[in-house]
């Protein structure tokens, strides 16, 4: 069973574009990242499915833990687990469906009632985010740090904190509790896969023991 500690990676369909995907990608796992997650926002499904089965294949290979995002029927198809949002359908419904032992995250933005019924539903851990100003979801909801020392109290769960996370921002996620760091652009956006691993391995250090 994968560790819910450590850099949890997203992918992001514009930053790995033509031909970027698979090895950047297998750049963050050589990195350390622990959880690879598949986001693209498009509905081409057949795709979805092809780039799933590859990422899952390196994730194999790696140890490591591939999370589909919004979709749980994919995720059952592969065997991997899935991350759901306040409007991707039920935390419940994808644990009766993937099993006991599949992870599966869900959304919280910052707002710890959302996390106590993840947990209520089965959820493997509770994301809470944006923490910072996010190239990839600017829009999306503003969290405080403080947010990270209430979760910690009320909560058994392994928190990931998402949104504009870097590598200057990530230790004070971490000292506030923050279990997983998800990140997209400060990993990603690189000119090489060389340049992501070596991102990789400074977050996935953050969390090494001193
Ligand atoms: C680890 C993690 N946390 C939050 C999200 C955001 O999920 P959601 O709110 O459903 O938004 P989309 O990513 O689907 O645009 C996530 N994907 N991963
Ligand atoms: C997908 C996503 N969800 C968020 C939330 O707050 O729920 S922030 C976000 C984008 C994360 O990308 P970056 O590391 O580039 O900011
Ligand atoms: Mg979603």
């Amino acid at each position: 069973m994968t560790p819910l500690r450590g850099l949890y990676a997203i992918t992001d369909s514009q930053l790995l574009a033509g031909g970027r995907l698979l090895p950047y990608a297998e750049a963050a796992l050589n990195g350390g990242a622990r959880l690879l997650q598949y986001r693209d926002k498009s509905s081409d499904d057949a795709l979805h499915q092809r780039e799933a089965e590859a990422l899952r294949e390196l994730c194999e290979r790696y140890g490591a833990t591939l999370i589909i995002n919004d979709d749980a029927e994919l995720a059952a198809r592969l065997g991997v687990g899935v991350h759901l949002g306040q409007g991707d359908g039920s935390l419940a419904a994808a644990r009766a469906l993937l099993g006991g032992q599949a992870i599966i995250g869900g959304t919280c933005h910052a707002r710890l009632g959302l996390a106590l019924q993840a947990a209520k539903e089965g959820a493997s851990y509770v994301a809470f985010g944006r923490f910072f100003e996010s190239h990839t979801k600017p829009g999306a909801p503003t969290a405080a740090l403080e947010l990270l020392d209430q979760a910690k109290s009320h909560l058994q769960l392994p928190l990931v904190a998402i949104g504009g996370v870097t590598l200057d921002n990530a230790p004070q996620l971490i000292t506030r509790g923050a279990d997983m760091v998800a990140v997209v652009h400060a990993l990603f956006a690189a000119d090489s896969a060389a340049e992501v691993e070596r991102r990789a391995r400074a977050f996935a250090a953050l969390f090494a023991p001193h």
